[in-house]
């Protein structure tokens, strides 16, 4: 494959996260879709590697990364687990990326620095019951008290919501019409008040909980809000504009590594005296498979130059345009790739219903595909 714009550092980085992922993901990704389990010791090797706090600068104390190396690391896993690909770069959406864009200057130095050790778990909260797609109609509320904002509501489907030691929560502070009057705060979840539900029973990532929240009364310093009150709309389509490429790119990875096993599989598989890759129908799905792949992953490099260059005129349209065009190649590639196996796909035996199972989720979060669509159609006809 070509090496697109990465420089050294980034072809560094991306060949130890190769041997990380031999080592440590590749031996355990069955399994921890097999008991939905929670892979803690990934914590660890991802925490001294840098890959859960990429994205802190190295004057926080942090690895220094950019858009482009936190794509390539979750690229890479991927193509192997995409519950693990999705632990990498935990840190990014819940704190590195709000505190680095809105966050005060003793914000930056203490959870920038904390994040920096390697062992803080993060997660967001925006989704409730009555709120997916429609952001502003959230119904979680905060008032002040004193020194304090009180917070009260309820979130559903939090990712890493049960691990996390720290929430980014969106709450209404005022009555204010539509975006206007949300604020974000960095919630403990040590914080009395703070509890959480079981865990949701999905198709995918299993192996990543997702939990509904439950903020009762909890009381959070007024130093722990982010960004100007009453603003965090904006601070919400932020975070998500910088964020949708890396489900991109975890796309990007699931549809190689698919690939790769169909690739593998269809010069095994004899039929009618020779190897299924040897027939012109499986070898047609093959390329059109790659073709798609590539076609995503220039998109989504393409983006995170743009990104690490500052170029941000449009940058929110070419966000949405690569999760969402690479969210349904891999389901689409995931989908052929269960096809080109035969009855042996549809077994657990073999990873590829894995692939097909988590690649749904990429079309669905970080706003559904159909949101994208709306962003991108916005964008063009704004003119
Ligand atoms: C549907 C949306 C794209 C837009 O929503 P609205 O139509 O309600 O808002 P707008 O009128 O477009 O904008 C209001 C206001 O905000 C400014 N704005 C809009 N987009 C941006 C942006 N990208 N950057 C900065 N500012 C922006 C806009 O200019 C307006 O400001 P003014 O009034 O002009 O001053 C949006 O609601 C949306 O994206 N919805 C999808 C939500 C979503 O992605 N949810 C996923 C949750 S997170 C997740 O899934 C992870 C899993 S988990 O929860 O753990």
């Amino acid at each position: 494959m070509n090496d697109y714009h990465f420089e050294d550092h980034h072809k560094l980085l991306r060949d130890q996260v190769r041997r990380m992922v031999e080592r440590h993901v590749a031996p355990i990704a069955s399994e921890i879709d097999e008991n939905n389990r929670f892979p803690q010791e990934l914590v660890e090797v991802f925490g001294d590697m840098g890959l859960l706090q990429l994205w802190v600068p190295e004057e926080y104390g942090g690895p220094g990364g950019d858009l482009t190396s936190v794509c390539l690391v979750k690229e890479e896993i991927a193509k192997v687990s995409e519950s693990a690909a999705l632990l990498a770069a935990n840190n990014s959406f819940g704190l590195i990326l709000p505190i680095l864009n809105f966050g005060s200057e003793a914000q930056k130095r203490h959870y920038l620095g904390l994040s920096a050790k390697g062992r803080t778990l993060t997660a967001v909260a925006i989704t409730e019951a009555g709120t997916g797609s429609d952001v502003s109609s959230m119904k979680t509320r905060a008032h002040r008290d004193g020194e304090s904002w009180v917070i009260n509501g309820a979130k559903i489907y939090i990712t890493f919501g049960s691990v996390a030691h720290f929430i980014l929560v969106f709450a209404r502070t005022s009555e204010g019409k539509g975006a206007n009057g949300i604020s974000a705060f960095l919630v403990d979840t040590k914080t009395k008040g703070f509890s959480h539900g079981p865990e949701d029973r999905k198709m995918g990532i299993r192996g990543v909980p997702n939990v509904p929240i439950y903020l009762d009364n909890v009381r959070v310093p007024a130093e722990n809000m982010i960004g100007p009150e009453g603003q965090a709309f904006k601070t919400c389509m932020r975070i998500l504009d910088l964020n949708r490429p890396t489900v991109g790119a975890t796309a990007v990875g699931l549809a190689q590594g698919a690939i790769d096993l169909a690739t593998a599989y269809a010069r095994e598989r004899i039929q009618f005296g020779r190897p299924i890759a040897e027939f012109q129908g499986i070898q047609f799905m093959l390329a059109d498979m790659q073709m798609q792949t590539e076609a995503a992953r220039c998109m989504l490099y393409d983006c995170t130059r743009m990104a690490d260059r500052q170029e941000w005129g449009g940058f929110s349209a070419k966000a949405s345009m690569v999760k969402c065009f690479a969210s349904d190649t891999a389901m689409k590639v995931a989908t052929d790739a269960v096809q080109i196996f035969g009855g042996a796909g549809y077994m657990r035996d073999f990873p590829v219903e894995r692939f097909m199972r988590d690649a749904k989720i990429n079309q669905i979060f970080e706003g559904t595909n159909q949101i994208q669509r709306l962003v991108i159609a916005r964008h063009m006809l704004r003119g």
